[in-house]
């Protein structure tokens, strides 16, 4: 392991990706979506030559595949000469004839190539840009959503995008351009008669075709209702599949899993039978209609005569022709089926023909001609039909992809960047007096910056220097260990990392003393999940840089949701959430979340090794800062016990660690990232007596010179914080010190007596809280090395 380890992907810089769209209103129709797809192909930049030189090949391969015939209709017409002279010619025109067939099919390989790097750009950027657009979204969206059903909405979506390009420029435009092309040259050939016919069963191909798909949407719609719930459904019982193992409750998922895919296999067999339907119809009126044109040709519009020769000779043709196309499946199936059956046509009518049709106009050529311009054209008409039930699968699939686009974050984004909180007077009060007090170098220059500062005349900022050099100096001299631990942190981490090591306030001397810690007032802040319950009534209070708080109460009484709000995961209903003093609406959410790390309740980890995990909390870190964090966290000696010590995986969602091992990293995690605000809900619940002293005695650490929000149930952990703040029923319904609280007899002193009598150590605890209460002393709050972190 060592610090170049850390890949660029996990750099928090976004790369350089052009923004989408903005997309259509509706996303039901072609015409809807195609501006979007021509807009997102616009604005890459290959695309003017890369989609010329697909459309070239494109053309090329079709001006191959229709000449071939005319090859093959001059080797036929030719050879019926019946002389030997004409062989060599005869060869020539076959051997043009399979020239057009290389170059018709290595010219269409070449097509796709082409494009691609366009539509897998284009995919890549629209992948990139959701999945960033999801992320942003508010944590309402992704409470209401099912992770197994959006990440399926994303996929067809992405996958639709490609799937149209392909279709509208690859398979509906050629066909188009090869059909006109086609007519035309039948009408010259042939007759109108025969251009007529071909036009009248293209045109009752795709009605038939648009008819039945437009009928198979709603289906396919339920499909995809079906296929998501499916999803959701697996995952949601994988993620939690020790819980279903646990209450042997796998028969129970199974069932419930069976439940969405018996829905789904009704639906599915419903899309598959309209599917028949539609393929059916397509292969009835594409034989239909080739007997039709095969006839129309034949006789040529000749009379009584020729169509009488034309009956006794082609029908057996024909019908052989017709029953290969109506045994057509579905798709390149029945592609191959018309092909082969028109070939086998044409070669039956070319050595019938100089016996049968004499007296009529067309030659056996033209037949073999006729034979290959259809086989040209029903191809990919065949595929035409498989491609326009895609395309309208794909807009069903877009339309609920445009929606997850279309959603907007109910927490928009502020605009001003978080604020540093200035010197408060207290501080410049405090660090002057300290300064004088101690006779530092700058004593005077402080003590002239405090008198300034209390007659409430500006202070220059050589002089607010001088005042927070002064200040830093007393901290360091009040608390010596600061400096031994700053020294020892720089030496594990072996870096001068300003932004990393608990004291880097003092590399930074434009920082007041507090001015590390981030400031956070709650005003008159009601919030309710839903708008029939409300979870906060009323709450105010302030946080002040560098104070460490603590909020304590009921399960339910709403301590979590205050943290949430203060991170502005949700929006206060009424009043006002501040940061540093500016409204948190109004913030650039960036620019607090960068300052804040978050010890959760309940750790979740991503499946990755142990290491990449602790580094989540400062995505460039070193393996060294990393390792650092894992010791200040208690998890290194943990970790160097596994057999693959810090490359571990530790499995989805961290299964493979023990609670205490995942609150650790999440506690590394924080220790890593050094914020200005630190918040910890429950941080230590799963660890160990011992293990959670130490802990708290580093996170305590941590703490000083930061703003630090302390969650707990157990108070003996949160009893060292400077405030506690006594939450019931969604009410701030005390606060204070703990021996302020112990001896104002309310609500928190109730609460210590129950949970010192319920310890292990409750007599103890009990007598000392009653000793300290009737002595009027602050009481010694468990444990020790919190309330000694807090003391020092
Ligand atoms: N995302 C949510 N959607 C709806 N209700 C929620 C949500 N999160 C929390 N609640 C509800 O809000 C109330 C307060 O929850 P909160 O997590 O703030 O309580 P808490 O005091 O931290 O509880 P605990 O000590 O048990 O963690 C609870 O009744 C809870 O059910």
């Amino acid at each position: 392991m060592n610090g170049s380890s850390s890949a660029s992907w996990q750099a928090n810089k976004a790369h350089e990706v052009a923004p989408l769209p903005a997309p259509p209103k509706s996303g039901q129709s072609l015409a809807d979506v195609l501006p979007y797809l021509l807009k997102l192909a616009l604005s890459e930049k290959q695309l003017k030559w890369r989609l010329g030189a697909a459309f070239a090949c494109m053309l090329v391969s079709k001006a191959a595949g229709l000449s071939g015939p005319l090859f093959l209709k001059a080797a036929v017409d030719t050879l019926s000469a019946g002389d030997a002279a004409v062989l060599l010619p005869a060869v020539q025109c076959v051997l043009c004839f399979g020239l057009c067939g290389v170059v018709q099919h290595l010219t269409k390989e070449l097509t796709y190539p082409t494009f691609t790097p366009i539509s897998q750009a284009v995919a890549r950027r629209v992948a990139y840009q959701t999945f960033s657009h999801v992320l942003e979204l508010d944590i309402t969206f992704h409470m209401n959503r099912r992770t197994g059903r959006l990440s399926r909405i994303l996929e067809r979506g992405t996958r639709s995008i490609q799937m149209l390009y392909r279709a509208v420029l690859f398979t509906f435009a050629p066909t188009f351009i090869e059909l006109v092309f086609v007519v035309g040259l039948l009408a010259s050939r042939f007759s109108p008669m025969v251009a007529l016919l071909v036009g009248g069963t293209f045109v009752l191909y795709v009605a038939w075709t648009i008819a039945m798909t437009q009928a198979a949407v709603e289906v396919r719609k339920q499909v995809n209702q079906l296929d998501n719930l499916t999803t959701s459904k697996a995952v949601d019982a994988l993620l939690n599949a020790e819980t279903v193992a646990l209450f042997n409750n796998r028969q129970l998922e199974v069932n419930q899993y069976d439940h969405y895919l018996r829905g789904y296999q009704a639906a599915a067999i419903q899309t598959e039978r309209l599917s028949a339907l539609l393929n059916a119809g397509q292969s009835v009126i594409l034989s239909a209609g080739l007997t039709c044109v095969m006839v129309a040709a034949v006789i040529g519009g000749q009379g009584a005569e020729a169509m009488a020769a034309a009956k006794a000779t082609g029908s057996s043709m024909m019908a052989s022709a017709a029953s290969a196309m109506m045994g057509g499946g579905s798709g390149a199936a029945a592609a191959g089926a018309a092909g082969a059956a028109a070939a086998a046509g044409a070669a039956g009518a070319a050595a019938a023909a100089p016996a049968s049709f004499a007296g009529a106009l067309a030659s056996p050529g033209d037949l073999v001609l006729l034979q290959g311009l259809l086989l040209q054209l029903w191809g990919p008409l065949q595929f035409l039909g498989w491609f326009y039930r895609e395309i309208r699968q794909s807009l069903v699939d877009m339309e609920e992809f445009f929606d997850i686009l279309k959603t907007k974050n109910s927490l928009p984004d502020g605009t001003t960047p978080l604020p540093d909180v200035p010197p408060s007077l207290a501080d410049k009060l405090a660090a002057a007096t300290a300064a004088a007090s101690n006779g530092h170098n700058g004593s005077s220059a402080a003590a002239a910056a405090a008198a300034a500062a209390i007659s409430g005349s500006a202070v220059s900022s050589t002089d607010k220097q001088s005042l927070v050099e002064a200040a830093l100096l007393l901290d360091q001299q009040q608390h010596p260990q600061h400096q031994r631990l700053q020294q020892q942190q720089h030496h594990n981490l072996g870096s001068a990392d300003p932004e990393y090591g608990f004291y880097s306030a003092a590399a930074d001397p434009t920082l007041s003393i507090s001015g590390l810690g981030l400031e956070v007032e709650l005003d008159d802040v009601v919030f309710g999940y839903h708008p029939e319950r409300q979870v906060l009534k009323g709450v105010s209070f302030k946080v002040k840089p560098g104070e460490s708080v603590a909020v304590v109460g009921p399960s339910g009484s709403g301590k979590s949701t205050i943290l949430k709000l203060a991170t502005r995961l949700y929006d206060a209903g009424s009043g006002i959430v501040k940061v540093n003093g500016v409204d948190v609406r109004d913030l650039q959410t960036a620019s607090v979340r960068s300052s804040v790390a978050v010890v959760p309740q309940d750790t979740v980890l991503f499946n990755d090794t142990i290491l990449q995990n602790i580094r989540y909390g400062k995505p460039n870190a070193s393996d060294e800062e990393v390792i650092a964090a894992s010791r200040m966290a208690h998890l290194h000696e943990a970790v160097l016990r596994m057999p693959d010590g810090y490359s571990t995986m530790v499995g989805e969602r961290g299964l493979k660690l023990s609670g205490g091992e995942k609150q650790r990293v999440a506690i590394a995690r924080a220790f890593l990232r050094a914020p200005r605000l630190l918040i910890c809900d429950e941080a230590t619940s799963a660890l160990d007596t011992a293990t959670e002293a130490s802990i708290l005695g580093s996170l305590n650490e941590l703490a000083r010179g930061r703003t630090s929000i302390f969650v707990a149930h157990r108070l003996s952990t949160v009893a060292g914080c400077d405030r506690i703040l006594v939450l019931s029923e969604g009410r701030l319904v005390e606060q204070g010190s703990h021996a302020q609280l112990i001896a104002s007899g309310g609500v928190y002193k109730d609460m210590w007596m129950r949970q010192a009598a319920e310890g292990s150590s409750s007599n103890n605890v009990a007598e000392a809280s009653s000793d300290e209460e009737a002595d009027g002393e602050p009481l010694e709050p468990l444990p020790a090395a919190l309330a000694r972190g807090r003391k020092e």
